[in-house]
C-alpha cells in the first residue's frame, strides 16, 4: 500500500486508493527543469507526469467556467484555489490507468498541501526538490519561448516571490518529514538527470 494518511474520504477517491496509487511532488523555482526533467523520468522510469500549471492552461482552453479567473491568477502568478486544482489532478490520475504519477508544481502553498493529503488521502513517496538560482532560473524563463502569458519579466519576479513565500515553506515541511531530495538543477540537464536518477533507482530498488 501507498503512503496514506487520514482524512475525508469520497466515493472518487476511494477509487484512487483502490488503485493504490504511487505520488512523486515534484516542486523547485518557476523555470529551475521541472517540466523538462519530469519528461526524462517518465521515458525512464514509467511514472506518469501531470503539471498542475500544464491542468490549469488546459482547463482555461477548454472553457470551462472557472477560466477568467485561473488565467487571471496565473498572469498574475498567484496560487489559484486548492478546490480547482486538486480537481483537475484527481481527475487525470482517476483517467489513467498508471499507479505512479508525478506531480509538478504541486503543492505550492500551505492550503494546497494540507487540502490534497486530506481529500485525496495521498501522501507523496517523496519529494524531488530542483533548486537553481533566481538569475539562472530568469534567464531560463525569459528564453523559454512556449507564449507563456507569464514569463514575462514583471509576472516572473512575482512568481519568485509566492515561491519563497510560499512554496519553500511546503518543502521545509516535507524536509522536516525526511522526504526531500534536493537536487541542484543549476547544472546542465543531462547532469541534473543524473543525479535524478540516482533517486529513482534506489525508489525501484525498495520496491522490489
Ligand atoms: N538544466 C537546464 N539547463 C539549461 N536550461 C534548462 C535546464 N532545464 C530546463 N531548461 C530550460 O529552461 C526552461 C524552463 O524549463 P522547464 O519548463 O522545465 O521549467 P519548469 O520548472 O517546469 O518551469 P515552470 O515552473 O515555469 O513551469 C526551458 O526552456 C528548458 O528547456
Ligand atoms: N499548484 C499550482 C500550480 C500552478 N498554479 C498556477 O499556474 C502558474 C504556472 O504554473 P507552472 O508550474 O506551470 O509554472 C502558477 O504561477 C500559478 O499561477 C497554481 O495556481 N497552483
Ligand atoms: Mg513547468
Amino acid at each position: 500500500m501507498g503512503a496514506i494518511v487520514d482524512g475525508a474520504i469520497t466515493e472518487m477517491n476511494q477509487t484512487l486508493l483502490e488503485k493504490n496509487v504511487k505520488v512523486v511532488f515534484v516542486l523547485g523555482g518557476p523555470g529551475s527543469g521541472k517540466g523538462t526533467q519530469c519528461a526524462n523520468i517518465v521515458e525512464r522510469f514509467g511514472f506518469t507526469h501531470l503539471s498542475a500549471g500544464d491542468l490549469l492552461r488546459a482547463e482555461i482552453k477548454s472553457g470551462s467556467e472557472n477560466g477568467t479567473m485561473i488565467q487571471n491568477m496565473i498572469k498574475e502568478g498567484i496560487i489559484v484555489p486548492s478546490e480547482v486544482t486538486i480537481k483537475l489532478l484527481e481527475r487525470a490520475m482517476l483517467e489513467n490507468e498508471n499507479d505512479k504519477f508525478l506531480i509538478d508544481g504541486f503543492p505550492r502553498n500551505e492550503e494546497n498541501r494540507a487540502a490534497f493529503e486530506n481529500v485525496t488521502g495521498i501522501a507523496p513517496e517523496f519529494v524531488l526538490f530542483f533548486n537553481c538560482a533566481e538569475e539562472e532560473m530568469e534567464r531560463r524563463l525569459l528564453n523559454r519561448n512556449e507564449g507563456r502569458v507569464d514569463d514575462n519579466i514583471e509576472t516572473i519576479r512575482k512568481r519568485f516571490k509566492v515561491f519563497v513565500e510560499s512554496s519553500l515553506p511546503v518543502i521545509e515541511h516535507y524536509n522536516s518529514k525526511g522526504k526531500v531530495h534536493k537536487i541542484d538543477a543549476g547544472k546542465p540537464v543531462s547532469e541534473v538527470f543524473e543525479d535524478v536518477k540516482a533517486i529513482f533507482s534506489n525508489f525501484d530498488k525498495k520496491e522490489e
